[in-house]
């Protein structure tokens, strides 16, 4: 991969003094270098749709691993349709190419876009110590005309008063030199290049106008869809944020909901279904938790940087985060009810990361449940097709073979990958009387549980539907 720096085939693109197509056919014909800074489940599919786009995209990542498959060819992210097969090519065609050295990709991009990690710690404080150093990494090479976009998921105001001053401090120049904004992320794993690509609008929003029109002419090359610019780079950042909290209290509120099913003496996962056939009610899906590094966390980009008292968003975290609790106490009050212990119980977990598809265990709810059970004494199981190794559950893995000949007291749907459509329930059986199965995304065809005479509990419907 040959480096274009300015004083070669290099364009510029802030405080350029072409017209905008010019700029734009730059962009297409491989004179303007783009750094992609971190190439995981997000980082990956776009360093592949820029280079798509402009056929010459450098991507940086600490881990040598994935630098070393990438520039094989290979794609180490899993489960997401057509990226294999473009990332082959791109590589092999020279667009795409990758460096373990932050440093290397400093030097090479005049676009350097960042879509690293930004979790929480667990004092439920945003850890952005992956940003800082990748922002640190990029101000060391930082040039005049160069443009930082900032895609990964960030409290509001981080950019202006984070990025904005590492940048300048450590590069020597201000904004007005070089450009700076936010693109923050709206996609989905699993359909990772339809969203890029443009299943909905990208939001754009610039530390100052120019940086604005450059990102704005930039993604309207990657995009199908519209480029919504918006005020400023704080704006575009709450835009993304305010998405993920939607989402959370949603869910939370769905999960309230089916927490009411037995006393309600309702399917409340019917009457959801019914009332959001109204145009302004969306009411999600309730669950045994809510995992994943994006929609548990961001609540804690507005609960923890910020004065203004939050007590929806903290009571929508309590609720969610309460219902792997709830499975607990199902199962029981299950075994009590027989006259048996969770204590003395052996019980399943099929599905360990947070959602089916994604290989992704961060906020899982079965690390709740796998910890919680095991306090109880009880022997905890667990099968995930998408895991190699389940060192962070406090549980004992099992492959899907391993359930013919193995004896369980309960079974918990908590991630209904679609292998599990292959579990013979009829040949599922329990050393003593009924198998207890608690169904967390009401993922199962219940006369399939009903006929092998297993008795069945579904998270929001209670434990009598359709019996
Ligand atoms: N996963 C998702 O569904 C979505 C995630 N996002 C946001 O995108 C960002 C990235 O998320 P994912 O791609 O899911 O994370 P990921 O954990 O899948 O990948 C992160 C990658 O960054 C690399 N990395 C870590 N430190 C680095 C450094 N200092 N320099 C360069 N690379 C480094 C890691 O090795 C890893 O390959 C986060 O801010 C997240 O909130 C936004 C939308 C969707
Ligand atoms: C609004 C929205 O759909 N946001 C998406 C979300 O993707 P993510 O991969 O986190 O999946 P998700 O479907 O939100 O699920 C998160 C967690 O919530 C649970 N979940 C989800 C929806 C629901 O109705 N009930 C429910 O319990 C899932 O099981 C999972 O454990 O968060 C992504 C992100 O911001 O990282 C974002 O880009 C995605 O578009």
């Amino acid at each position: 991969m040959t480096n274009h720096r300015p004083g070669t085939k290099s364009t510029p693109l802030y405080n350029s003094d072409h017209s905008s197509e010019h700029q734009i056919e730059a962009l297409q014909s491989g004179s303007v270098p783009i750094s992609v800074y971190g190439l995981g489940k997000m980082g990956l599919p776009l360093a592949a749709m820029y280079a798509k786009t402009t056929e010459n995209v450098l991507g940086a990542d600490v881990d040598p691993a994935v630098v070393e498959e990438l520039n094989e060819g290979h794609c180490h992210v899993k489960g997401e349709p057509g990226l294999p097969e473009l990332v082959a090519e791109l590589v092999s065609n020279g667009a795409l190419s990758a460096t373990a050295d932050p440093l290397e990709a400093a030097e090479y991009g005049i676009v350097h876009v960042v879509i690293v990690p930004t979790p929480i710690t667990a004092e439920h404080e945003p850890d952005l110590s992956i940003l800082d150093a990748v922002i640190d990494d990029i101000g060391s090479g930082l040039e005049a005309g160069d443009i930082v976009i900032i895609e990964c998921t960030v409290p509001p105001r981080t950019t202006a008063e984070r990025v904005r001053p590492a940048l300048e401090s450590t590069s020597g120049l201000s904004v007005g030199e070089f450009g700076l904004a936010v693109c923050p992320e709206r996609t989905s794993s699993g359909r990772a290049l339809r969203d890029i690509r443009g299943a909905y609008p990208k939001v754009v929003g610039g530390i100052d106008a120019e940086s604005g029109r450059v990102t704005e002419l930039i993604y309207g090359e990657l995009t199908d869809a519209d480029v919504l610019c918006v005020s400023d780079a704080t704006t575009a950042e709450a835009v993304k944020v305010f998405e993920g909290l939607y989402r959370d209290v949603n869910i939370a509120l769905a999960n309230e909901l089916a927490t009411m099913a037995d006393e309600l003496g309702i399917d409340v996962l019917e009457a959801i279904e019914v009332a959001n056939t109204q145009p302004y009610c969306d009411i999600h899906r309730p669950g045994p938790g809510v995992g994943g590094h994006c929609i548990p966390f961001y609540p804690y980009f507005v609960i923890a940087p910020f004065e203004t008292p939050t007590p929806l968003l903290e009571t929508a975290r309590a609720v969610n985060d309460s219902m792997p609790g709830f499975v607990v106490e199902k199962l029981r009050a299950e075994f009590e009810a027989e006259g048996t212990t969770i204590s003395e119980a052996s019980i399943l977990l099929l599905g360990l990361t947070y959602r089916p598809g994604v290989e992704e265990i961060r906020a899982s709810p079965s690390l709740a449940l796998a910890q919680q059970l095991s306090e109880q004494d009880a022997s905890v199981y667990g099968v995930d097709p998408m895991l190699e190794s389940v060192g962070e559950f406090n549980l004992q893995r099992l492959s899907l073979a391993d359930l013919e000949d193995r004896l369980f007291d309960a079974v918990v749907v908590v991630t209904p990958h679609e292998e599990f459509e292959s579990i013979q329930w009829d040949e599922l059986e329990r050393e003593s009387g009924q198998l207890f199965v608690l169904d967390g995304r009401d993922a199962l065809d219940v006369a399939e549980i009903t006929d092998a005479g297993h008795r069945l509990y579904t998270i929001g419907v209670g434990g009598d539907r359709g019996v």
